[in-house]
């Protein structure tokens, strides 16, 4: 396929999803959300591009040659493609992981059109059924929020004991705090944030309500303390900006 038609086909559209007065339905990643990702993340994941490239750092330090990074939830590959780009020269394997069909056809155009078709493997799996010993890293950006809170624990226990020694887990939430007021506050914050980059208070009060039992926040604190609980020897905040963090745990060598 010509370039110039892979640049249009993977190009996202604007992200109006909640702009229009349609039935109020919960928030699923299919084609219609799909078109509009790129989009979407780049203006509601605060410093979303910031995020990738210090964790680019943290596997640049953890990870050796030979080592497999998994990123789980990969979506269309952004994250991939820049670990790609960053770390080029570190002969490291990628795989993005994805029950999603229409978010994996469209990584999978993007990296043939950054010509990175050959350093990246997508498989569409259930993370939550997934068996992949022996990795280097697992990367979990935006996607543990989506999980069922009763089937996080055993998730994140598969997933311990799939990495190697001293192989890491880098995980990025939206989160709560249990102080009311900041709570609020984040909340708060966060909503102008988003009308910053365009979205009108009924577009973010529509997302708000669809994302009400889908995404299911937890606290640093309590994503903290199951990670702890399942045996990972450190866990430490690399990021922060008022309601969303990334998290590095570490298992022991
Ligand atoms: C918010 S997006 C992740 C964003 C992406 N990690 C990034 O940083 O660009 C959540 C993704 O997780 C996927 N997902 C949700 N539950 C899943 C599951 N059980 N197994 C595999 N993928 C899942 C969705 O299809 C979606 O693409
Ligand atoms: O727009 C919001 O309110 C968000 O929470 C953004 C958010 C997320 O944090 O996961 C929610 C759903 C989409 O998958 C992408 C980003």
């Amino acid at each position: 396929m010509v370039s110039e038609v892979k640049q249009e086909m993977v190009r996202p559209l604007r992200d109006t999803l909640f702009s229009v007065d349609t039935v109020q339905e919960d928030f699923v990643f299919n084609e219609r959300v799909v078109e509009v990702f790129d989009d979407m993340l780049d203006r509601s994941v605060p410093f979303y591009r910031e995020v990738i490239s210090s964790s680019a750092r943290l596997l640049d330090s953890y990870l050796h040659s030979g080592d497999t990074v998994y990123d789980l939830g990969c979506s269309t590959g952004t994250t991939l493609l820049e670990f790609c780009r960053l770390l080029e020269d570190k002969g490291l394997h990628f795989v993005g992981i994805d029950s999603s069909g229409p978010m994996l056809e469209k990584a999978q155009l993007k990296a043939e059109l950054y010509r990175k078709q050959e350093s990246i493997r997508f498989i569409e799996e259930d993370i939550t059924d997934m068996h992949h010993p022996d990795a280097g890293a697992f990367i979990l950006n935006y996607t543990l929020q989506f999980i069922r809170p009763l089937r996080r624990e055993a998730f994140l226990r598969n997933l311990h004991s799939s990495l190697r020694p001293g192989g890491i887990l880098l995980l990025s939430e939206k989160i709560i705090s249990h102080d009311q007021r900041l709570n609020r506050e984040f909340i708060d914050i966060y909503h102008q944030f988003k009308k910053a980059r365009g979205y009108s208070e009924l577009e973010i009060a529509k997302k708000r309500e669809a994302l009400e039992n889908v995404l299911i926040p937890f606290s640093i604190e309590e994503n903290r303390s199951m990670l702890k609980q399942i045996g990972f020897t450190t866990v430490e905040t690399y990021f922060q900006w008022f309601n969303f963090t990334s998290l590095i745990a570490v298992k022991a060598s």
